[in-house]
């Protein structure tokens, strides 16, 4: 079945809560076909995909998501590495840390942990991964073959948020996504992967941000809206448009209360939408995966 976005009931008076588009559940499905994948490749060509994380300074977020990456590499049968520089590294060390991973060829897959200390030019970095280990897809040639519809990796956020919509059997065609956030990792590389031809995108899509007028009557126009800004519970129920499909990426943690929780304002929202990802058990859980996904893709392109 195909769902379309729908008139929600609670218009005649009835409360409706939204379907949970279960991360969590759709994470480990994908990890063990990857799985399955990664052991053929093997036994094909005796090589096992490694991913080598580089943590620069002791960021405790960071510490949380290298730690998942590196248990998503054991559950699929990937190989990982750890590199880590302390918090008061130069640009210089980092770099060349950068060039000895580009060269290993026991390394498929490179990521450096973002955000990334002061005194280290992040764009700079960013150009010194070599394209073809580039999984995070943060590489300006990698970039710019997104944007061109002919992707060597896809952006992991992004491609988490196409896939948990896809493989709930939601129609991105023709659909309008309105994307909240126009950040380099989420907003824009989903804008331009979901604007373009072909089977899964063709959307039309709409980008808002922190200067744009009348925000809530742009995000009340979405069959799909998509929210990657940072700001806990920002998006209402009177933001959404009832039978709305509402993606959550946001990661907030509240410090007062020790809970994550998302951009969207769950509970009110949840009584709107037709459909919602929960934070956490959502969209992050997809990120992950996609990583793996990409690394072991870097690895039959340097096979091939
Ligand atoms: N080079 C780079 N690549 C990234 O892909 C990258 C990055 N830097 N810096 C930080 C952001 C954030 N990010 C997430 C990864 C996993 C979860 C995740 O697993 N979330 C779990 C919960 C995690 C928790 O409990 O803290 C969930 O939503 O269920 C979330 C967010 C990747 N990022
Ligand atoms: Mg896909």
């Amino acid at each position: 079945m195909v769902w379309r976005p729908r008139a929600a009931e609670s218009k005649a008076g009835i409360d409706v809560t939204a379907e949970i588009l279960d991360g969590k559940a759709l994470a480990k499905t994908i990890q063990e076909e990857i799985a399955d994948e990664v052991a053929e490749f093997f036994q094909e060509s005796g090589i096992t995909p490694c991913l080598a994380a580089v943590l620069v300074g002791d960021d405790p977020a960071s510490e949380v998501y290298v730690r998942s990456k590196r248990k998503a590499c054991e559950r699929t049968g990937l190989d990982s590495q750890l590199h880590r520089l302390p918090e008061d590294a130069t640009q210089d060390d980092l770099l060349e840390l950068i060039k000895k991973l580009n060269v290993d060829h026991n390394v498929h897959g490179i990521l450096v942990q973002l955000p990334l200390p002061k005194q280290i030019d992040e764009s700079r970095i960013l150009q010194a991964v070599h394209p073809w280990k580039d999984v995070d897809a943060f590489h300006p040639e990698n970039v710019g073959r997104i944007v061109q519809g002919r992707p060597r990796f896809l952006p992991c956020t992004p491609h988490g948020v196409q896939e948990i919509l896809l493989r709930n059997n939601i129609e991105i065609e023709g659909q309008h996504v309105v994307i909240v956030g126009r950040s380099d990792i989420v907003g824009k590389p989903l804008a331009a992967m979901l604007m373009q031809r072909g089977p899964g995108a063709n959307a039309t899509v709409t980008v808002c941000h922190s200067r744009t007028k009348n925000l809530a009557e742009v995000t009340r126009m979405a069959d799909i809206l998509v929210v990657a800004i940072g700001v806990p519970e920002f998006i209402k129920a009177d933001m959404v448009k009832p039978g709305a499909i509402v993606v959550d990426v946001g990661i907030n943690r509240l410090e007062a209360e020790n809970k994550l929780v998302g951009d969207v304002d769950f509970e009110g929202v949840s009584q709107v939408a037709s459909h919602i990802t929960p934070v956490p058990g959502g969209v992050g859980r997809l990120t992950v995966t996609m990583v793996i996904q990409n690394t072991f893709e870097a690895a039959r392109l340097q096979l091939a």
